[in-house]
């Protein structure tokens, strides 16, 4: 057997899965509200009857070794016992790897330097990963440990689709240019999706909205990520839950020089207190769909901008590709709101996206059609499993 154990550390949250890539889940969890008041754990392991069992609790997490800790008293009380499975290696998520990581990378003092040095270039995320890597080193010290980052599926960007329109010897310098994010979700996705159409991935063309809390969009020809919408941090692009997504940059300056924000205060606004939180108070879609539902107009607007711009995206990818074959939907939001869904798409039928309504309204943990038989292009919701990839590209890394 190759257990794993998949961390994912975000800044306030640990999520975490026991995994043999060949045999399934053993148990997966999540410790929230880490640093502040308020922290909560949930557990969950396969029961007898193929279901699963789940456990929360109520935890003091002022950081992310205390998250580890509760992590543990989870595997202690409720199984399974880490000492009957314990994992040949520790798979991290880690956000930006910048143009030096583009595979799967061992866990060494130096790598851990790079992924600080990387911080700036995705201040949501790298710090949160790094401590949970120094968290996960001080329990599992015995074991191999793997990043898998982020930005590595998209080093296939062509130059044209990551080279920002600035002056060369500037960005070269800083190594400012797109990097993209969310490339173990679209990597997943894409090759999932050819599977369930039963394709060559080589001559699939593929748009892959991954919406969750973050959101990206994805353009993958045959395999390769040829273009996406984050850029050289997590910021660009979509509208998501607390980020502006694509903005005039020259709202900063302005925001800088006349309304006297400070650089950080301009990361807080548009990083934290932006996209559908900025817009209606809602960062959360569940939320932001039900005050829609209960006809708040400032809502409505909130959801029709964040519509909006998907849908602007699936045309522009349309055009790069050439041709689209598929459209896929996936994690928090692309999985689970019909309503986001039918939105996006919406109006795109002469460009023969044509949605089936009662088929979208279906709710399922498996790989769906939600287009009409005669639509041109399949439109399809594929659940992500970051983790299960992330434990592959793991033993692969370690040769287990
Ligand atoms: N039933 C649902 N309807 C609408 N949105 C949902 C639903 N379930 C989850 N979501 C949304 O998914 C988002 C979180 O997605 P997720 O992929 O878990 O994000 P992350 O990995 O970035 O934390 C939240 O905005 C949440 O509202
Ligand atoms: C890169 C990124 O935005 O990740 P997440 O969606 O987990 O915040
Ligand atoms: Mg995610």
């Amino acid at each position: 057997m190759s257990i794993v154990l998949v961390v994912n550390s975000g800044s306030s949250s640990l999520k975490y899965q026991l995994i043999d890539p060949e045999t399934g889940t053993l148990a997966s969890g999540l410790v929230e509200r880490i640093g502040t008041d308020g922290g909560r754990l949930e557990h969950q392991v396969p029961d007898a009857s193929g279901g699963t069992a789940s456990f929360e609790a109520d935890v003091d997490a002022p950081d992310h070794g205390a998250a580890f800790d509760a992590m543990f008293a989870a595997f202690g009380e409720h199984g399974p016992s880490l000492a009957e499975h314990p994992p040949v290696a520790v798979g991290h998520r880690v956000v930006q790897g910048g143009a030096r990581f583009v595979e799967p990378t061992i866990v060494t003092k130096l790598v851990k330097i790079n992924i600080d040095e990387l911080s700036t270039l995705a201040p949501l995320h790298n710090p949160a990963n790094l401590a949970g890597i120094e968290a996960a080193e001080r329990k599992f010290p015995d074991v191999p440990h793997v990043a898998v980052f982020d930005t590595a599926f998209h080093q296939t960007l062509p130059p044209a689709a990551y080279t920002y329109a600035i002056d060369r010897a500037l960005a070269e310098k800083h190594r400012i240019r797109r990097y993209g994010f969310h490339g173990t979700s679209h990597r997943y996705v894409s090759r999932a999706a050819a599977e369930y159409l039963g394709r060559p991935l080589e001559e699939l063309k593929t748009i892959v909205l991954h919406l969750g809390n973050g959101a990206s969009v994805c353009a993958v020809d045959g395999g390769r990520s040829v273009e996406t919408s984050m850029g050289m941090t997590p910021l660009e692009g979509l509208v998501m839950g607390t980020r502006s997504g694509d903005i005039d940059p020259a709202v900063l300056l302005h925001l800088q020089r006349r309304v006297h924000l400070s650089p950080n205060d301009v990361d807080r606004v548009l990083n934290r207190e932006s996209g559908i939180l900025g817009l209606s108070g809602h960062a959360d879609m569940r939320d932001l769909v039900a005050a829609v539902e209960a006809g708040d107009e400032t809502a409505q607007i909130a959801f029709d901008v964040y519509a909006h711009r998907i849908r602007g995206y699936v045309g522009a990818y349309a055009a790069q590709l050439g041709r689209v074959d598929a459209i896929v939907f996936t994690a928090g939001v692309g999985e689970n709101s019909a309503p986001v869904r039918a939105a996006a798409l919406a109006g795109l039928e002469g460009f023969g996206v044509v949605l089936d309504a009662e088929a979208n309204a279906v709710r399922s943990r498996e790989p769906r059609t939600i287009s009409t038989a005669d639509s041109r292009v399949s439109v399809l919701v594929v659940p992500t499993d970051e983790e299960l990839e992330i434990a592959r590209q793991t033993l692969e890394a370690v040769g287990a």
